[in-house]
């Protein structure tokens, strides 16, 4: 386990409510790094955070963590006894520890009032946690009880093309969509190309349509008329330049993240509040509802030594109550979709 802040008398320091961080971003963007910087920095100021690395395939951390997936589940083990590739190994592993996320909520309740920051870095291929029932699982529990912000991770010295800094801002758009948390986009690598055009192309609308004065291609006019739509997403976005390498830009991110707390406090809690009653109120229907099988009197839970989660019991299962919820809803929503659709057909 990690330490906490402690005031000089070795009393741990009472911080209020922690912010989460869910740092997301395409690979190699430069996600790792940055969490090794803020945790560098952040240590420096004697305000250690609680990490936790959800990426099942990471070979080597070089940043001091307090929970990590790979101490729950074997990823390879897991590729091996499923028989699936690198990218279905990462998203069981990372369903298989959606199931024990409860416990990960346990330890980060107590631990709340020592720290000031939960920095989660997440797996390289973004979809696994964005498009996931077990992503959304993790960002909801998190989000329904601390103060969550998204950091968006991007390649500033991949961006400069405005088409391609279009298709980057519609993914970071989507996952907003996704997230439903406060959003702040970190152009990182700062140290090889300057973020400015960035500012400019999302803050002034005749700049990003004179970047693409030269292209007449089909995707410079959709990305023209793109930038249109994109106008509100731009209005309330906080984009901070940033080098994880360097360290250049730290305390602006770090006063967007006080700034996204806010904002969750203001804009975004009174939904989670919402969200986590009903889940309260379904998990104690599903209580009185439900008898124990035979399997469950005398299963005896298997036990995973982990650094990070004590005593946390190995899990074989592959799929989570809540798992099967959202799958339901998704099935449901996709019955009315072709209901509709049959009902709105010409009759032949
Ligand atoms: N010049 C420069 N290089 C950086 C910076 N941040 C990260 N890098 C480099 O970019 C590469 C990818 O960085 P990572 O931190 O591993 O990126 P990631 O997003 O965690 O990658 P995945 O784990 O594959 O998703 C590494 O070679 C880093 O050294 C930066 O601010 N400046």
């Amino acid at each position: 386990m990690g330490e906490s802040s402690t005031a000089s008398d070795g009393e741990p320091i009472q911080h209020g409510q922690p912010t989460v961080l869910i740092v997301l971003g395409m690979a190699g963007s430069g996600k790792t790094t940055l969490v090794q910087r803020l945790t560098a920095h952040l240590h420096s100021k004697q305000l250690p955070p609680y990490v936790i690395n959800l990426d099942p395939a990471v070979s080597e951390l070089p940043f001091p963590v307090n929970i990590d997936i790979q101490d729950t589940v074997n990823y390879k083990e897991v590729m091996k006894q499923y028989g699936l590739g690198p990218n279905g190994g990462i998203m069981t592993s990372l369903n298989l520890f959606a199931t024990k996320f409860d416990q990960v909520m346990n330890l980060l309740q107590k631990r709340s009032a020592e720290v000031k920051n939960i920095v989660i870095d997440t797996p390289g291929q973004i979809e696994v946690f964005t498009w996931s029932a077990s992503g959304a699982i993790i960002t909801e529990s998190l989000a329904s009880t601390f103060p969550t912000v998204v950091i968006y991770v991007m390649d500033t010295a991949r961006s400069t093309n405005p088409v391609t800094f279009m298709s980057n801002m519609l993914y970071a758009c989507s996952i907003l969509y996704k997230t439903k948390l406060p959003f702040i986009v970190v152009m990182n690598k700062t140290d090889i190309v300057d973020h400015s055009f960035a500012v400019e192309w999302t803050t002034d609308f005749t700049a990003f349509q004179d970047a693409l004065n030269a292209d007449t291609s089909y995707m410079s006019n959709l990305s023209r008329s793109m930038s249109l739509v994109l106008d509100e997403f731009y209005n309330t976005l906080k984009l901070v330049g940033f080098s994880a390498v360097t360290g250049a830009g730290t305390d602006d991110l770090l006063k967007a993240v006080e700034e996204a707390h806010e904002e969750y406090v203001k804009e975004y809690k009174p939904e989670y509040d919402k969200l986590r009653e009903r889940r309260i109120k379904e998990m104690k229907k599903k209580e009185q509802g439900k008898l124990p099988t035979n399997a469950e009197l005398v299963a005896e839970p298997g036990i995973v030594v982990t650094r990070g989660i004590d005593g946390a019991g190995e899990d074989t299962s592959d799929s989570s109550d809540a798992d099967a919820d959202n799958e339901d809803a998704e099935e449901d929503s996709f019955m009315r979709f072709l209901d509709a659709k049959k009902a709105s057909a010409p009759k032949t």
